[in-house]
């Protein structure tokens, strides 16, 4: 993290920095991943270890790799077969026979994919304890993340308010039975195993800290999610709701001569506009466009905290009628999405208040106070930032260094300086 310095931010725990001024367009990040699984219902698209789309394997010419274990699911290559066979982290045989022997009946994708994680920290547990260096090292990385306190359960059970994030009627403690099962079946190493509490601490630090990566989007449109990945830097960026950079990935890009299977699977982290040293550098966690209601929820809901940015501390204040002479001026999809935020700005207490979560809205209040932005500042940040492209919902960044033509992270549309002028006119 050359541009970047990880620190305590009042109000937020750990965040990032910039260390020094950074350029608009600049890449100030690129994150390894400490654990990548695929989504169970796509798995067999995707190539087991880097998650690369067999469909883009054609335009090279290259053939997928069956599992020898299970022959279900397969390899975009040779090189990444053999990667995932010895990587106790990846669809090894340990994992393979796993996902085998478990009994996925009644299992929603999501939970399913959840199972595709925890047996890839119990298959690197065992590896550990039996003296692989690097599999511990990369349990420590996940343990590290942030893993914020289980919000109060909804219905006064413990266990209900843990599985929230695998979404019942199949409760934590049938997943845990099912996982346990599954490691009795195939005669697991007894390190291997998981208690109940940490596969609900487990679920919490994926919950707040996995980054969902997308496949590309199907002929109908319909986004879907390849896969999750846990990134220990990328994991210490923040959210805001006006964004400093956006994430970029090359999932799909063919491997470069001599670069190790897996290469594809960093993540990028682009300044979508200048920032100056010191600044927090925040990204947005779901699409920029996404009224106050949404993200207030989103945030409370997964990821434990209550946004206090200045977007929603100006959003907070704006009536309805502002909004339809937003939408009487012609705003796009993104700004009018805002509507709704006027109608979620009255009861701009969306957020649980337990008494830290109180401090820490407090000290969040005061810090956006300081950056305060108004209506036209959320309204030009948002046509020049959202992806112009209907239903894309993307967030656009500076393609290189200094450049005055914008790419977007979801569908890799383009879109120049001039033109966005043009389109602001017209909005005028
Ligand atoms: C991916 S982690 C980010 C790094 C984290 N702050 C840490 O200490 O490791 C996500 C968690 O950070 C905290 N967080 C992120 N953005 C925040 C914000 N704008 N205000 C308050 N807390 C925030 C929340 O606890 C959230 O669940």
């Amino acid at each position: 993290m050359v541009a970047l310095e990880a620190k305590d931010v009042p109000g937020k725990g750990r965040g990032v920095v910039a260390a020094r001024a950074i350029g608009s367009g600049e890449t100030v990040l690129a994150d390894h991943p400490l654990l990548l699984w695929p989504q169970h219902s796509t798995a067999a698209a995707f190539c087991s270890h880097c998650l690369r789309a067999f469909n883009s394997l054609e335009d090279n010419a290259e053939e997928v790799v069956p599992c020898p274990t299970c022959g279900q699911v397969g390899f975009c290559n040779a090189a990444c077969a053999a990667a995932a066979a010895a990587d106790p982290g990846s669809h090894c045989g340990a994992v393979c026979r796993l996902l085998a022997a478990c009994n996925m009946t009644g299992l929603s994708d999501e939970q399913q994919s959840v199972l595709q994680l925890l047996f890839r920290c119990c298959s690197l547990r065992a590896a550990g304890a039996a003296g692989d260096a690097a599999a511990a090292a990369r349990l420590a990385g996940i343990a590290a993340l942030a893993a914020p306190p289980p919000l109060p359960p909804q219905d006064g059970s413990d266990e209900a308010a843990a599985a929230a994030s695998v979404s019942s009627p199949i409760s934590l403690r049938e997943l845990h039975g099912r996982l346990s099962h599954a490691l009795a079946a195939v005669g697991a190493s007894p390190a291997a195993a998981l208690s109940l509490e940490e596969v609900a601490e487990l679920l919490r630090r994926d919950a707040v800290n996995g980054y969902g990566i997308m496949a590309p989007s199907a002929p109908n449109g319909e986004r879907r999610i390849r896969g999750t990945g846990l990134y220990s830097q990328a994991s210490l960026i923040n959210h805001e709701c006006l964004p400093s950079v956006a994430r970029f990935d090359r999932f799909d890009a063919p491997p470069a001569p001599g670069a190790p299977p897996g290469a594809n699977t960093a993540v990028e982290f682009r300044a979508m506009h200048d920032i100056p040293a010191g600044e927090e550098v925040c990204q947005s966690y779901f699409p920029l466009p996404w009224s106050m209601r949404e993200r207030q929820e989103r945030c409370r809901e997964d990821y434990a905290f209550c946004c206090t940015c200045p977007r929603c501390q100006e959003e907070a204040t704006w009536s309805e009628s502002e909004w339809e002479t937003d939408e009487d001026a012609g705003m796009d999809e993104a700004a009018a999405a805002g509507e709704e935020a006027a109608a979620a700005g009255g009861d701009g207490g969306a957020c649980g208040h337990a008494a830290h979560e109180q401090q820490q809205q407090q000290q969040g209040q005061a810090a956006a106070a300081e950056q305060a932005v108004d209506a036209g500042y959320i309204n030009i940040f948002l046509l020049k930032y959202v992806c112009p492209r209907a239903g894309c919902y993307g967030t656009l960044a500076p393609a290189a260094p200094g450049a005055d033509v914008l790419e977007c992270n979801m569908c890799g549309g383009r879109r120049s300086e001039a033109e966005f002028l043009a389109e602001l006119e017209a909005a005028d």
